[in-house]
């Protein structure tokens, strides 16, 4: 079965409303290994709306399982990666105006320039995974840029409707999954999975992480919320 990666980009977009330090990710990422989670996921956008460089360092020396960076192929965060040195970097599109990410890389179109950050930073010791939609030339073109790995993107299956559609969408899982490790590729996915959609992606064959925040967060939120309100109420009576 596969291990489970928790993002905590969530956990930093409720602080960051504020501009303060509470919730702090830092503090998030532990109880979370302690929940028993095989990973941290964190995606350091360029436009620095949720995860902050300072988390990323401090995520460095506290992560006690594995940490994976997600990050645009861009010169200013390749300089951070091989500062950071995270234990895998997942490199994915950007759109500063998009409300979260909206597909995956199209590596078909620029393998040779993606090509060239994936051997800089593999180069370097880390290993890396490309985020692609699971479509074969993306899959084929992500093998030959020399990459570890490649992260499937499920937001699309996520927001499939239950039935016909959605299974649709996870056959392309995996038959995107099945061509991968034919080509020697590591498989991860993620984006959008949930309580309900995650079953069926963890059971595909070879998957070996899923990378789940947004549920995962919105949900401590929830059941957190009832010990949350008691707390205070006592404090106030
Ligand atoms: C690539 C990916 O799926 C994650 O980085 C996810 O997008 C994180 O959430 P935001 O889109 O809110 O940054
Ligand atoms: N790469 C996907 C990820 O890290 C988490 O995405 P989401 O569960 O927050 O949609």
């Amino acid at each position: 079965m596969p291990t489970l990666g928790v993002n905590i980009d969530h956990i930093a977009t409720i602080r960051q409303a504020r501009r303060g330090v509470e919730p702090d990710p830092v503090t998030a990422a532990a109880i979370a290994e302690l929940a028993g989670a095989d990973g941290i996921t964190v995606h350091l956008r360029e436009d620095r709306r949720h995860i902050q460089e300072r988390d990323v360092r401090l995520l460095r020396q506290t992560v006690r399982t594995h940490l994976n960076l997600e990050m645009a192929a861009t010169p200013e965060m390749v300089a951070i990666a091989l500062d950071v040195k995270p234990d895998y970097i997942t490199l994915v599109p950007e759109r500063r105006e998009e409300i979260t990410t909206e597909g995956g890389l199209n590596v078909k179109a620029q393998g040779d320039r993606l090509g060239k950050f994936v051997h800089q930073l593999q180069g370097a010791g880390i290993p890396v995974s490309l985020f692609v939609d699971p479509e074969t030339a993306q899959i084929q073109a992500s093998a030959k840029t020399g990459a570890k790995f490649i992260e499937l993107h499920t937001g699309t299956y996520a927001n499939a409707k239950a039935g016909e559609s959605r299974d649709r969408q996870l056959q392309a899982l995996t038959d995107g999954g099945a061509l991968a490790i034919k080509l020697g590729l590591k498989l991860n996915a993620g984006h959008g999975l949930d309580y309900r959609n995650t079953r069926p992606v963890a059971l595909i064959k070879g998957m070996e992480e899923l990378n789940i925040g947004h549920s995962i967060i919105s949900r401590a939120v929830l059941v957190g919320l009832d010990r949350a309100v008691r707390e205070m109420k006592a404090l106030i009576n």
